[in-house]
């Protein structure tokens, strides 16, 4: 018998009253463990898979200790099987890729090459500023003459343009009396517009038809800023509001197509790729594919411009093309040249001309040389005009040309 306080138990019912609260206590601390294990973060089933086919694709990783032991081994960006599917003939790599970033609003087109202005006006030497110290002297006798046509050779405007230019100032001049430096520089700006010409279609043929994309093939010496142009351009497209796909036939340098991706994803736009050395001509095809299948406005194809032999360049881009052809007619054909290169990049100009239908010339580096006469003669040699520029390293440096822009730019 035990007694507590007034109240008194007999032992049989006190061990009774015990051995409940001990089995309450058992049965709590047993419930207790069991929730506090499920109630830990597992890994999705998927994620598990995941790792598992890890292990098995790569036996010779070790599972990484952690926490539970459960967490997904994931390789180290280093460590990315380069054969994996994102590089398999036809791979699409998506801007949906985890690493993506956010998409960024491209500049409107209108209006860029103002831009031009201010860096050609920065430069001391530039052509325009030459010619109208030139033409502003009291006297324009012989020696003024040979001044101004040494002035327009020296800033790439080539041989026959150069001798158009001035006999056309040195008439106009002298029939109209000209004494006055805004007449003459008004008169310099109209002969030079007239030989930039304002009559070409400039717009880059990127509108498919009978319900295909537009395919805009982009050729031209590596380093011209070729692979930049492409990335841009699909920014331009963007801008207007088609949509776009990418397609990366430069096979040749690993990091191109890396390159071309990353321009993309900036502005939601997938790029095909194919396995580095890999055959352009068939990258080439299945992006165009893809594209049409899609139903994507426009596929731009980055390709790669080795300078080897004319006729290994020949065969390269014939096959390109063709294979294109078989899906999609190939709506433009731009060639890529650095403003900065002159001579040689009128070389490289003529070559590609011979080898493929060039339709449009991109300028790139524009900004980087006060020599913009190299516009109106690479126009003349190829008979085809400048229809994009680049004028600078930004995303959105690649600018519409526009003859009477230009030729203000050439004069500020
Ligand atoms: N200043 C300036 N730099 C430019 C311009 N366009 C391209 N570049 C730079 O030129 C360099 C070469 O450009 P890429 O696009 O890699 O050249 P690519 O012709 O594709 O060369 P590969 O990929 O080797 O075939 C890069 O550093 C670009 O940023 C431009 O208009 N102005």
């Amino acid at each position: 018998m035990l007694r507590l306080g007034s109240l008194t138990v007999s032992d049989p019912t006190l061990y009774l009253f015990i051995g409940l609260v001990v089995a309450v206590l058992v049965i709590g601390a047993i419930a207790a463990f069991v929730v506090g294990s499920r109630g830990k973060a597992l890994p999705p089933a998927d994620t598990v898979d995941r790792r598992l086919d890890d292990l098995r694709e790569h036996p010779e990783q070790e599972p990484t200790p952690t926490g539970d032991g459960l967490e997904p081994v994931l390789p180290e960006p280093g460590e990315i099987d380069e054969s994996d599917t994102d590089n398999e003939p036809g791979a699409v790599a998506t801007a949906e890729a985890p690493t993506a970033p956010e998409l960024e609003e491209p500049a409107p087109t209108a209006g860029r090459l103002v831009r031009l202005r201010e860096r050609l006006s920065r430069s001391q030497s530039s052509l325009g500023r030459g010619l109208l110290a030139l033409l502003g002297r009291d006297r324009l006798d012989e020696d003024t003459w040979e001044e101004i046509e040494d002035t327009l050779l020296a800033a790439d405007v080539g041989v026959a343009p150069t001798q158009e230019l001035v006999e056309r100032l040195r008439t106009r001049i002298k029939v109209e009396g000209v004494a006055d430096p805004a007449r003459a520089k008004a008169i310099l700006r109209e002969e030079l517009v007239a030989l930039v010409d304002p009559s070409y279609d400039r717009a880059v043929a990127a509108t498919g038809v009978d319900g295909t994309p537009g395919v805009v093939l982009v050729v031209g010496v590596n380093g011209t800023g070729k692979t930049t142009t492409v990335g841009r351009l699909a920014r331009v497209l963007v801008a207007d509001g088609d949509t776009v796909l990418l397609g990366a036939a430069d096979t040749f340098r690993a990091a191109a197509a890396d390159q071309l991706q990353t321009w993309g994803e900036r502005v939601g736009v997938p790029t095909v790729r194919g396995p580095e050395g890999g055959d352009p001509a068939s990258v080439a095809f299945d992006a165009v594919k893809t594209g049409k299948e899609g139903g994507y406005d426009t596929v731009v194809v980055d390709t790669a411009g080795r300078l080897h032999t004319k006729a290994g360049l020949m065969d390269e881009l014939g096959k390109v093309k063709r294979v294109i052809e078989k899906q999609a007619p190939v709506t433009e054909v731009l060639l890529v040249i650095d403003a900065t290169t002159g001579q040689n990049g009128l070389t490289q100009a003529r070559v590609f001309a011979e080898v493929v239908k060039v339709t449009g010339i991109v300028l790139t580096k524009l900004d980087g040389t006060a020599k913009g006469g190299i516009v109106i003669a690479v126009q003349r040699e190829l008979g085809v005009p400048v229809k994009l520029v680049g004028l600078g390293e930004g995303a959105d440096d690649l600018a519409p040309f526009e003859p009477e822009e230009f030729v203000d730019a050439l004069l500020s």
